[in-house]
């Protein structure tokens, strides 16, 4: 799983994007982005969604059901929102090969992918403003990682630990 997205690049990616309430606001907008730009080949929404039954579905729940997606190979990306875009995180990380980090600025954005080959990027909307989690989350789909980089090696001791 740690050479995961190098092939979906070229043809365009798939990516889950999923919130719980605190961070639906986000998640809509950012889902019409993603929908708008030409590199994403597939947006799966996994909630959660105004007015409907999930609305209150707590963090933990959207975070792995975004990872079990990508260990399952349905996508290979997700963008996930809460308060402060940490309990997504906690919750997509504790399925076996997935790799979220939590970024707010540029340049932890970029050394998600290039350093850490992380599938997840989550954002708080109680953190970030939106123009500007609407940029990072621009940038972020433009990189890829370089399995023949020096940082594969590193993430490779992550996959080996977990054994996947
Ligand atoms: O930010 C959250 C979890 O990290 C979530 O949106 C709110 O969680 P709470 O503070 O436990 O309500």
């Amino acid at each position: 799983m740690s050479g995961q997205n190098t092939a979906a690049a070229t043809d365009g990616l798939r990516i889950v994007i999923g919130s719980d309430e605190a961070g639906v606001d986000y998640k809509d907008a950012l889902l019409k982005d993603l929908e708008a730009d030409g590199r994403v080949a597939e947006v799966i929404d996994i909630g959660v969604h105004r007015e409907a039954e999930d609305f209150a579905r707590p963090y933990p729940y959207v975070g792995l059901a975004a990872g079990q997606l990508i260990s399952e190979g349905r996508a290979d990306r997700a963008l996930l929102f809460c308060g402060t875009g940490l309990g997504v995180a906690i919750a997509a990380n504790k399925v076996p090969g997935i790799r979220a980090a939590t970024a707010h600025d540029p340049f932890s954005v970029e050394r998600s992918i290039l350093s850490n080959n992380c599938q997840v990027l989550t954002m708080g909307q109680r953190v970030v403003g939106l123009e500007l989690a609407r940029r990072l989350a621009k940038e972020w789909i433009g990189y890829t990682f370089d399995p023949g980089s020096a940082s594969a090696a590193k993430v490779q001791v992550l996959s080996d630990y977990e054994g996947c």
